[in-house]
């Protein structure tokens, strides 16, 4: 796979190019023209955890291919499956040898390995702030969500005290990100550019919206937020609706 450095337009044009002439578009315009190995990203559809990672792969301009895996069906407990990741859960990335399973971790080695489009300030209370409510949703909000939880209750209680449960957790979560961010917010979570909090948020603030009914007049800048990202190209490609796995109904 190749992939240009610089811009977008670039990106296309050097695609379309065969290989000897692309050696002389490198030498003619001192672009860099990076050889890299063709990522892997082992997702579901719906799944906001893999749905960060999605939104981070196309803010850093990273093709990956994409490796259904279907929560309903159980995909996530095959052997082949624990193996990529023993907790049994998406998403995984894999990038030649590297396996990395866990958003988080995932976009911290992404960080790493992709700094394009950087994800984390360089101003320290604001990449404190970006892993903080990052660090809410990831672990005060979306574990509270998951399937095997939401499942449990519906069959322990009902599925009446499921919605309960999930609206008592996020608007929790919700409550504390609307006073967290109040004072950093611009047109993203923490000011003019995207960053590792808005990446984290948007699933998340989608889904209380969309599957989980949440009144969001309580949170007018999650509310404004959820507006901005769904203009966002990165954000629209890495919708669920748009996955190859979901279904076309949906
Ligand atoms: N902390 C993990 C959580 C992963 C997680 O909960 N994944 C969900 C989908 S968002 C899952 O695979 N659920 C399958 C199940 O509950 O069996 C991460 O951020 O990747």
């Amino acid at each position: 796979m190749y992939s240009l450095i610089f811009t977008q337009s670039s990106k296309k044009l050097a695609k379309t190019l065969c290989s000897p002439v692309r050696q002389q578009f490198r030498f003619f315009t001192s672009f860099e023209i990076k050889e890299t190995p063709k990522l892997k990203l082992h997702s579901y559809w719906r799944s906001s955890c893999s749905q960060r990672v999605r939104i981070a792969l196309n803010l850093k301009g990273l093709e990956y291919e994409y490796k259904a895996v279907n929560l309903l069906k159980g995909e996530q407990f095959t052997p082949e499956f624990e193996k990529l990741n023993p907790l049994k859960y998406v998403p995984v990335l894999e990038d030649g040898d590297v396996v990395v399973a866990d958003s988080f971790a995932i976009l911290l080695y992404l960080e790493d390995k992709y700094p394009e489009h950087p994800l984390l300030p360089r101003d320290l209370q604001k990449k404190a702030l970006n892993i903080q409510a990052a660090s809410v949703v990831t672990s005060s909000i979306q574990p509270l969500q998951n399937l095997a939880v939401l499942n449990y209750i519906e069959e322990k209680i009902s599925s009446d005290e499921k919605l309960v449960w999930v609206q008592r957790h996020l608007n929790k979560g919700f409550a504390a990100l609307e006073k967290l961010l109040k004072s950093s917010v611009g047109r993203y979570a923490t000011g003019d550019d995207i960053g590792l909090a808005d990446v984290f948020l948007a699933p998340q603030i989608a889904a209380g919206i969309t599957r989980f009914q949440i009144d969001m007049s309580h949170y007018p800048t999650l509310a404004r937020l959820h507006g901005v990202y769904t203009e966002h190209p990165a954000f629209q490609a890495a919708h669920p609706d748009k996955q190859p796995d979901a279904p076309s109904s949906s």
